[in-house]
């Protein structure tokens, strides 16, 4: 796999003392929305982490663009790939844009704060896109204390885009969310897809994850099923997965996975 790619490739990977991640092979794709499922402990989280270097991998390797990730000098590394980790926690007291600003940031400034490069334009105008993009503009003069839960993840995801990444990895983006706030976040990871980016989101509500173009089914550390929502999203793999009976139906184009009691 070549240019704008981000692979796992036999991936083992241990959290903490245990084996988390267990030969997982998968290809991620600039201009794909990805989204990766599985139950509690699956290692979901592991294999995110992984992908972004940020845990080292026991055996196998991850490439971006066809090159292992390892040899990547850390703020190229930085630079394309933005992460959004679980319940990440925004400055309260900080201005909407000026922490969108931080995003600016990877592997260029130090401590976050203090720019070892200028200011530019370009960088003005990258943070004006980014909120552009995740409808955060309208208040972007607003203090993070102001805001809800479902703007503040929206500043979240600015701020990740501030930084022109090739790659978005989302872990839990919709956790907290309430129905409309989750279709939202979805809706703008669907939108950046389209636009070019490659977004890896670790989801738990299947719903939503069957809105994505392609899904990585996890149990116990191993891929179970890899492809579209419509080959991963059977009863077969649900019940090998989750241990549980369910029904898949489609509607208006959509699959609906309802879980039987
Ligand atoms: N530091 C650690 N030490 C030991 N075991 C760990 C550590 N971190 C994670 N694990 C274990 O590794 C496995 C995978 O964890 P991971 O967080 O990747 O799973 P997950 O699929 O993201 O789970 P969840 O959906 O609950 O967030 C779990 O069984 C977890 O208990």
């Amino acid at each position: 796999m070549g240019a704008d790619t981000l692979e796992a490739r036999d991936l083992h990977v241990r959290a903490g003392s245990f084996p988390a991640v267990r030969g997982v092979s998968a290809p991620f794709r600039a201009g794909q929305f990805a989204a990766v499922i599985g139950p509690n402990g699956a290692g979901k989280s592991t294999l995110l982490r992984a992908l972004l270097g940020l845990n080292l991998p026991e055996a196998g390797e991850v490439r971006l663009s066809g090159r292992p990730l390892r040899e990547w000098p850390r703020a190229e590394r930085a630079r394309r790939l933005a992460y959004l980790a679980q319940g990440e926690a925004l400055p309260l007291d900080a201005r909407v844009r000026d922490v969108v600003a931080l995003g600016r940031g990877a592997g260029e400034w130090r401590w976050g704060l203090i720019p070892t490069r200028p200011w530019t334009r370009a960088d003005e105008d990258a943070v004006t896109d980014a909120l552009t993009r995740t409808d955060t503009l309208g208040f972007e003069h607003r203090r993070v204390a102001e805001l809800s839960g479902g703007e503040r993840q929206r500043v979240s995801l600015a701020r990740a885009l501030a930084g022109q990444p090739r790659f978005l990895l989302l872990d839990e983006p919709t956790n907290h969310l309430d129905l409309a706030y989750g279709l939202e976040v979805i809706r703008h990871a669907r939108c950046e897809a389209a636009g070019g980016l490659g977004v890896i989101a670790v989801l738990h509500d299947l719903n939503l994850a069957a809105r994505a173009d392609w899904l990585l089914l996890l149990h116990g550390g191993r891929a179970l099923a890899q492809g579209t929502p419509e080959e991963v999203l059977t009863p077969a793999n649900l019940h090998a997965a989750y241990g549980l009976q369910a029904r898949v139906m489609r509607d208006a184009g959509r699959l609906i996975v309802i879980p039987e009691d």
